[in-house]
């Protein structure tokens, strides 16, 4: 049975359903790194907010995890290279508590706009200063997004009911979209210059980091007010802290700081300052949606291998899944087949699909392939960062997609470049279910590929299986299976033999003194 854990606070449904689908869960929140370090390598899964930072310290101790759900959108808490590199699935949330962050940014703009946590302590604290509070109406005034994916649209359509007008400025807006929004796409520096109000909904990138630095808040109107419910690190806090302080910037309102929990900084106390502690996913509605997606999608993935929102591996619907399955195995092995044959650099690959399997989503086959491939040189490879390291080594990775009816109703072939030229295997399922061998470069075969073969390759003659059966019979090697296939009668000719015990080089050396003998191999599968 799988174990999952679970190490930042959670709605209990996240539990209750990993229990209900056949996983094992442990909920402990609030660990030091160094105590999660001590734990992680019991689980198969890791269940997330914001709080756990997966580090490759972390990663290194989780010897068998296969992935981690982030119960939330940002993953900027994930070493997520270090996690594909360990072939460890990274899977986020991205819309479950989107409406939520949007309407928590409303909020601090309305907060902003009519100093309510301020007007909030004064009458509170018995003073009745009707007289200070003088707001702004938010009718007609000029909002200004820097991000408009999810969040950004929604915070987009809200201010648009509250008859703002709304500018954005987002490199990947297209016009469509931003007609569609209904809001008018501009460079930052407009957007800097026009708005009244700037609300962040990027992620922090190396692009992101600092988008409101000293110099563009320099070019901000005077009496902006800002908010942020993205990401801490986005806007440079000393240069906020200088603008609210010289009254250029009128109002700033953070839920996420550079450094987290932010339980000091110069900004609080500063008048017109209003600060949350990253609450923008907290309300009951988004920490359900949250945690029951999170769950679904990891059990999904460790009980079916069914992948949903992962961020390093290509989609897979619970569907899907057990369709490609049998598809997966042949392409494994044939990419282990041909990783194995193959010498010399690779330097490309190409991965082809016919038939019936033309019709089926092609990533996880061609990650099957590569995993295949490159786990004859590694045994830490699997389908998450076979790709990766494929284009670390610089392979190029081509896959074709053929309409075309062939010899077989479903085909698979791979075909590998290398410095001695390309060399092609190719394989079919039958009865849909059961890998079979059935071209190896170029000369039509049928075999299983299994368990452990001898490989030969020698010249088409008379006599010659009856002198390899007699030598492996008395070097007392069992045979299971016997497959052969030959390009032309009395031109080269290959056998493909199940045996029971691994092919030892004594075994081979044999093999190779037999008259007609150009190559012969051991191969395992
Ligand atoms: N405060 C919270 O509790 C909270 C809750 C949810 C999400 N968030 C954060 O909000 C952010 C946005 O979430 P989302 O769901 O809208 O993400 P999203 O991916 O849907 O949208 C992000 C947008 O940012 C744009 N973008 C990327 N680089 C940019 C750049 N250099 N300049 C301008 N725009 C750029 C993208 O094109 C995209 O449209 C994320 O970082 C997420 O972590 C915070
Ligand atoms: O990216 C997110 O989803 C938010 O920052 C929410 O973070 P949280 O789950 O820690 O509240």
């Amino acid at each position: 049975m799988p174990k999952v854990l679970i190490s930042d606070q959670m709605d209990p449904k996240a539990a209750q359903i990993f229990r209900e689908r056949g996983v094992e869960v442990d909920e402990i929140t609030g660990k030091t790194p160094e105590e999660v370090i001590a734990i992680i390598g019991d689980y198969d899964g890791l269940a997330i907010r914001s709080s756990t930072k997966v580090t490759k310290a972390i990663l290194a101790a989780a010897t068998k995890l296969k992935v981690i759900g982030r119960a939330g959108i940002g993953v900027d808490n994930v070493d997520i290279p270090a996690a594909s590199a360990q072939g460890v699935v990274v899977m986020n949330t991205p819309f479950g508590n989107s409406i939520t962050t949007a309407e928590h940014a409303i909020a601090l703009m309305f907060a902003l706009a009519r100093q309510l946590p301020e007007a909030d302590a004064s009458t509170q604290a018995g003073k009745w200063e009707k007289n200070r509070f003088m707001g702004v109406e938010l009718t007609s005034k000029t909002l200004g997004l820097i991000g408009a994916g999810n969040i950004g649209s929604i915070v987009a359509d809200r201010a648009l009911g509250l008859r703002m007008k709304v500018v954005a400025f987002d490199p990947f807006l297209t016009p469509e979209r931003a007609i569609e929004m209904g809001v008018e796409k501009v460079t930052l520096d407009e957007l800097l210059a026009r708005a009244d109000f700037i609300t962040l909904h990027t992620p922090l990138t190396d692009q992101t980091r600092n988008i409101l630095s000293a110099e563009a808040l320099a070019k901000t109107k005077p009496g902006v007010r800002i908010i942020n419910c993205a990401r801490g690190g986005l806007i440079d806090e000393a240069a906020l802290k200088a603008g609210l302080d010289s009254g250029h910037i009128g109002g700033a309102a953070l839920d996420v700081f550079v450094q987290e929990p932010a339980k000091e900084s110069p900004l609080f106390g500063t008048p017109n300052f209003v600060s949350t502690p990253h609450l923008g996913a907290s309300t009951n509605e988004a920490q359900v949606n949250v945690a029951i997606q999170v769950a679904e999608q990891m059990a999904d993935y460790l009980m079916s291998g069914g992948v949903t929102n992962a961020l390093n591996v290509p989609s897979l619907s619970a569907e899907e899944a057990p369709k490609l399955k049998p598809y997966m195995a042949l392409a494994e092995k044939l990419g282990s087949l041909i990783g194995q044959l193959a010498h010399g650099g690779l330097s490309g690959i190409a991965i082809e699909v016919e038939g019936a399997a033309a019709s089926l989503n092609q990533k996880p086959i061609t990650s099957a392939v590569l995993a295949g491939l490159m786990r004859v040189h590694t045994d830490t490879v699997n389908m998450v960062n076979a790709p990766f390291l494929a284009k670390e080594r610089g392979i190029d990775v081509r896959e074709v997609r053929h309409d075309r009816e062939g010899d077989y109703h479903t085909l698979l072939r791979v075909t590998v470049k290398t410095e001695a030229g390309d060399r092609s295997v190719a394989g079919t399922l039958f009865g849909d279910q059961a890998p079979r061998l059935v071209e190896l470069f170029g000369i039509k075969v049928e075999a299983d590929l299994a368990g452990h073969m001898l490989y030969v390759v020698n010249e088409d003659a008379p006599g010659f299986i009856g002198r390899l059966g007699s030598l492996l019979g008395e070097a007392g090697v069992n045979i299971g299976t016997f497959h052969l296939g030959r390009r032309s009668a009395g031109g080269e000719a290959i056998l493909l033999l199940s045996v029971d015990e691994p092919v030892t080089q004594d075994l081979l050396a044999k093999v190779r003194t037999l008259s007609g003998v150009r190559t012969a191999m051991g191969l395992s599968f």
